[in-house]
């Protein structure tokens, strides 16, 4: 009998991948604050389109969720993000001089289609298990990227508010139950299986799309 599959399985098997979106040029340029704010503002416009999605995401979650039990652990993730997170990322950005009625206005850049549409896909076609595995490379990868970021000392960093965020206690325990409810749903699916292929293959192309993200943000000047 070959071993059950965990979250950090699906990381090892895009690792290449994995690296190269939690050590992107993006997140060392927020790191030392050498960022051209250009690029930052374009990411911020982005991510409130890609946060609406995501939290469609969650409630397609819902939706899949054969069990009442199931059903639990997705609806917070729909609450939290319409009514909480959006809220502070839209006040986030007004200290960036982006207020809502702009943010509701913007284009949806490619990036942002390619990754929303993927994920919300992947949940539409597959089981419950396909889209979490779509979806947690968001939680789990900003969390690695606080914790990194959180370790390198700046003065006047302008982007240090947006470290701290990810860096601190709140974010990073949702980010451990996102991946704990990751391995709930994948606890019996063996590593050398058909199965954990498909499911590591979701994995690795959110990934892939975590770094066109960042680098659509850092193709603006
Ligand atoms: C492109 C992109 N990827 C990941 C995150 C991080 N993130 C997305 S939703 C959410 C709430 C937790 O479920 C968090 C932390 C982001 N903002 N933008």
């Amino acid at each position: 009998m070959t071993r059950k599959a965990t979250y950090q399985d699906l990381i090892e098997y895009c690792k290449t991948d994995w690296q190269q979106y939690i050590e992107h040029d993006f997140v060392k340029k927020l790191a030392d604050g050498s960022l051209s704010m250009a690029c930052f503002k374009h990411y911020l416009q982005q991510d409130y389109l890609f946060l609406k999605h995501y939290a469609r995401a969650y409630a397609l979650a819902v939706y899949k969720s054969p069990t009442l039990d199931l059903m639990r652990k997705s609806l917070p993730g729909v609450t939290s993000l319409v009514l909480e997170e959006i809220s502070l990322h839209i006040d986030y950005c007004k200290d960036w001089g982006l207020n809502e009625a702009d943010l509701e206005a913007l284009d949806e850049d490619v990036a942002t289609v390619a990754y929303t549409r993927y994920v919300l896909d992947k949940g539409m076609q597959g089981e419950l298990a396909d889209l979490y595995a779509a979806l947690v490379p968001c939680a789990i990868g900003y969390a690695h990227i606080g914790q990194n970021l959180s370790k390198i000392q700046t003065i006047n960093n302008p982007y240090q508010s947006w470290i701290d965020i990810y860096a601190g206690e709140d974010y990073q325990k949702v980010a451990q139950q996102q991946a704990d409810f990751l391995d709930q749903l994948i606890s019996e699916v063996s590593i050398d299986s058909q199965r954990f292929n498909q499911l590591a293959d979701a994995f690795k192309t959110a990934t892939r799309m975590e770094i066109a993200f960042w680098q659509q943000g850092l193709n603006q000047q």
